[in-house]
C-alpha cells in the first residue's frame, strides 16, 4: 500500500502551467528525491502532496491518517527574540521535556535543548527543523531543499542524517535538493522534474538518463561514483546505521515512479 498516489497531477498558477502529467507513488520506508532546475516545480510538488494546494488536473491521494512531516526550505526567526531550541520545539504544542529530547537525538541535535535559535549554526538549525518534523511521528518526512546554505560536507552529513531517521523511524522521505551528487548516495529513488517528470528510477539510471544530461550535463557522473564509494565503506562521523536498511523498499527502474 504506497502512502501517496500523485496521478496525471497538473498545477496551474493563473496563466501558467507549472506541473503537466506528474504521476508518482510513494512507499514505506523509501527515501525519493526530486531534483530539477530553478522554477521546475519541486516547491509546488511537495505542496500539492502536503495538501497546501489543490491540483487543477489529477489527483493526489494520501493514506488516510498519514502523519507527515515537513521541513521547510526557508523560516525566518526574529532575531531580537528570546527563543530557546527547547521553548522553539514546545511551540505551538506543548510536547514535554522527553519528546523534545527524543526528537533532538533522532535528528542528531541533542544537547542543544538550551541553546538559542539564533545563535545555532546553519547544520544545528537544520537539524532543530528536522526535530521539530520528527515530533509528528511521521510515516513520512518531507524536506524542502534542507541543506540550503549548509557547506557541502554539512550537506553530506545532513543526508546521513536523513539516512539515520530513516534507518531509526522507518518513515518515508521525499525531499528536493539541488546537490544532485550528495543527495543521489543517500536517495533510493530520484525524480528528475521539469514541470514534467523528465525521468527517474534509482539514482545511477538517472543520472546516466539523456533527459537528466540534458538538464544538468555530466559532470555528476563522476562525484556519484566517488560518493556511492565512500557510501560503500561506511562513515566517520559517528551514527551507527544500516545502509542495507529500506533498499528492499527501491524500486527497480522498470517500476512506476
Ligand atoms: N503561487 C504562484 N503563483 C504564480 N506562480 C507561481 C506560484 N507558485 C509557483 N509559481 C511559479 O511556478 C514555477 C515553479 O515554482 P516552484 O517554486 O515550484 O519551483 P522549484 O523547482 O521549487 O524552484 P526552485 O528550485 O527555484 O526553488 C516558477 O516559475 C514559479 O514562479
Amino acid at each position: 500500500m504506497s502512502l501517496v498516489t500523485v496521478t496525471g497531477l497538473g498545477v496551474d498558477a493563473g496563466a501558467q502551467r507549472i506541473l503537466t502529467g506528474v504521476d508518482l507513488t510513494l512507499a514505506p520506508g523509501e527515501i525519493v528525491t526530486v531534483v530539477g532546475p530553478n522554477g521546475s516545480g519541486k516547491t509546488t510538488l511537495l505542496r500539492a502532496i502536503l495538501g497546501a494546494i489543490q491540483p487543477s488536473t489529477g489527483r493526489v491521494e494520501r493514506q488516510a491518517g498519514l502523519r507527515i512531516g515537513y521541513v521547510p526550505q526557508v523560516l525566518h526567526i526574529d532575531q531580537t527574540l528570546p527563543l530557546t531550541v527547547r521553548r522553539f520545539l514546545d511551540l505551538p504544542v506543548r510536547r514535554g521535556a522527553a519528546a523534545v529530547r527524543e526528537a533532538l537525538v533522532d535528528a542528531g541535535a541533542d544537547g542543544l535543548e538550551k541553546r538559542q535559535m539564533t545563535d545555532l549554526s546553519g547544520g544545528q538549525f537544520r537539524r532543530v527543523l528536522l526535530a521539530r518534523a520528527l515530533l509528528e511521528k511521521p510515516e513520512l518526512l518531507i524536506l524542502d531543499e534542507p541543506t540550503t546554505g549548509l557547506d557541502q560536507p554539512g550537506s553530506a552529513a545532513f543526508y546521513r542524517q536523513i539516512e539515520a531517521v530513516r534507518a531509526t523511524l522507518g518513515c518515508a522521505v521525499l525531499m528536493v535538493s539541488h546537490e544532485l551528487h550528495v543527495v543521489m548516495s543517500a536517495s533510493d529513488r530520484v525524480i528528475c522534474l521539469n514541470g514534467h517528470v523528465c525521468c527517474h528510477g534509482t539514482p545511477e539510471v538517472v543520472a546516466s538518463a539523456p533527459e537528466y544530461r540534458a538538464l544538468f550535463g555530466t559532470g555528476t557522473q563522476g562525484a556519484l561514483a566517488l560518493y556511492r564509494h565512500d557510501h560503500d565503506h561506511g562513515h566517520d562521523h559517528g551514527h551507527d546505521h544500516d545502509h542495507s536498511h529500506g533498499h528492499d523498499h527501491a524500486p527497480r527502474e522498470d517500476t512506476a515512479v
